[in-house]
């Protein structure tokens, strides 16, 4: 019999807790888990974690005491590496033991991954007050501010709310999803979320130093096989192992009013403006992955990396590249990110699904391709590259409902780019290049 992973034989005693998560899932045990890992001292930095709300993961990180392991897959081979800085898991229902992290003095930094949907705000970036989650939790906490409440940005605001009232310092908010200015993005959200629930919550919004980070790893969902494989290689059961790729950069920028672990150490990196990393990301990495994800699976394909091998793909993305780099800065190195992205989506070993990329592709595309358009548009050039995109997109949508499509491709169109942002389907020229791009796609 293989025995379990628990921290008392393969591990070291569990950090004091001092940072908290929200969104327990691939991404942050790849990625913030791991560069605490690996910081100097992260004997002195632990993590309690919260899931959105499932306790599967919870339930299976605590029997192993917090520990699992990160297959880490590189083209040529696995390397497993163990990872102890969760000191707790929890699920996200769990607000007494939520809000009870927030009281402790010595809470310093809050990281969050949430996917892009979980920052609830409108095209224009302000809080979406017409979800019924975010009115539900407005109503929520003007009746009780320990209620159990929905959305990250709430959750963040009754953490904060609770920490005021119990004399705690300011913390640090680091959101590692992918979105532009994601500090300054949830700062927003969570202070209009205030304003929304009246005047006496403005301080609790206040109460936090907002960073912006980019923060870059490819995570798969793990297959069925890890668990297998983990064994074998290590000796262990893990009920929770994670598959990344080799590659990890994260760039951070703001205030830790309270400390931080020393992440430089494993590879981070504090800059004094976050613009290059972050539309260098969004635009090549992301934008690329979602045209993959939409075009490549419309020619049959499953993963990135069966899509990298499809010739008619490379030249889409390449003329994405091209476009999307188009007034970037080339600094920090987009000539050698771009070349590094080919190596790593090609990673045959890496089974990236596309349509786990595909999803809540509204929220992705605003994001990673609308401003590609927009400075196509100032420029006077038609976006064609963007246009591709979106018209996958519009293709995929249509290849997904079960309803035979209806209208003609310049309507869909039309339909699609308000749903991105009804400015852009003002543009009869881009409209037309949505459905030029369409009518393409179709006859591929
Ligand atoms: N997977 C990657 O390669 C990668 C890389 C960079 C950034 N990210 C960011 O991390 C996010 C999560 O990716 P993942 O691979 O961990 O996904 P995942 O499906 O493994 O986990 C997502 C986690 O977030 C939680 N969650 C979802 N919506 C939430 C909400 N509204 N409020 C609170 N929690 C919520 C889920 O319950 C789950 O715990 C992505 O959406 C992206 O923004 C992912
Ligand atoms: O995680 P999402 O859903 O925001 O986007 C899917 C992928 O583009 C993304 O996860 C990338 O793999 C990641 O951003 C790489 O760092």
């Amino acid at each position: 019999m293989i025995p379990p992973l628990t921290r008392a034989r393969d591990g070291r005693p569990p950090a004091p807790v001092r940072m908290l998560h929200l969104g327990l899932g691939g991404f942050f045990r790849a990625h913030q888990a791991w560069y605490t890992e690996n910081a100097p001292d992260a004997p002195r930095w632990g993590i309690a974690a919260f899931t959105g709300r499932s306790t599967r993961t919870a339930d299976r990180l605590n029997a192993q005491d917090g520990m699992y392991t990160l297959v880490v897959r590189g083209p040529g081979g696995d390397r497993f590496e163990r990872v102890g800085s969760v000191s707790a898991a929890h699920p996200g229902g769990d607000r007494t033991a939520w809000l009870e992290y927030w009281r402790e003095p010595r809470l310093a930094v809050v990281t969050l991954t949430v996917t892009e949907a979980g920052y609830t705000r409108t095209p224009g970036g302000g809080l979406d007050t017409g979800l019924p989650d975010v009115r539900a939790d407005i109503a929520a906490l003007r009746a009780s501010p320990h209620a159990p409440v929905r959305t990250a940005a709430a959750r963040l605001l009754a953490g904060l709310a609770a920490r005021r009232r119990a004399g705690g310092g300011p913390v640090a908010i680091v959101p590692c999803d992918n979105l532009p200015g994601n500090g300054r993005t949830i700062a927003r959200i969570v202070r209009e979320l205030a304003e929304a629930i009246g005047p006496a919550w403005a301080p609790a919004a206040a109460h936090a130093s907002y960073v912006d980070t980019v923060a870059d790893r490819i995570t798969p969902w793990p297959a069925d096989e890890t668990a297998a494989a983990v064994a074998a290689a290590t000796g262990r059961t893990d009920a929770a192992p994670v598959v990344a790729e080799p590659f990890a950069e994260w760039a951070l920028c703001g205030d830790f009013p309270a400390g931080r672990p020393h992440w430089e150490a494993a590879g981070a990196r504090f800059v004094p403006d976050i613009t290059p990393y972050e539309r260098r990301k969004l635009r090549l990495l992301n934008g690329g992955h979602s045209l993959l994800a939409y075009a490549g699976s419309l020619r049959g394909h499953t993963t990135v990396a069966e899509a990298m091998t499809d010739p008619l793909c490379r030249t889409w993305l390449t003329e994405w590249w091209d476009e999307a780099s188009a007034g970037l800065d080339p600094d920090p190195g987009l000539a050698a990110y771009r070349t590094a992205l080919v190596e790593r989506f090609s990673n045959p070993r890496i089974a990236h699904a596309l349509a786990k990329i595909a999803e809540n592709g509204a929220d992705k595309l605003l994001d990673r391709v609308v401003p590609s358009v927009h400075s196509a548009r100032r420029s006077g050039a038609p976006p064609v590259a963007a246009a591709r995109i979106v018209a996958a997109w519009l293709l995929y949508l249509r290849a997904d409902t079960a309803r035979p499509a209806s209208g003609s491709l310049r309507d869909a169109a039309c339909d699609i780019l308000h749903r991105l942002d009804p400015a852009l389907a003002r543009d009869p020229a881009l409209v037309d290049a949505v459905a030029l791009q369409a009518g393409e796609l179709t006859r591929k």
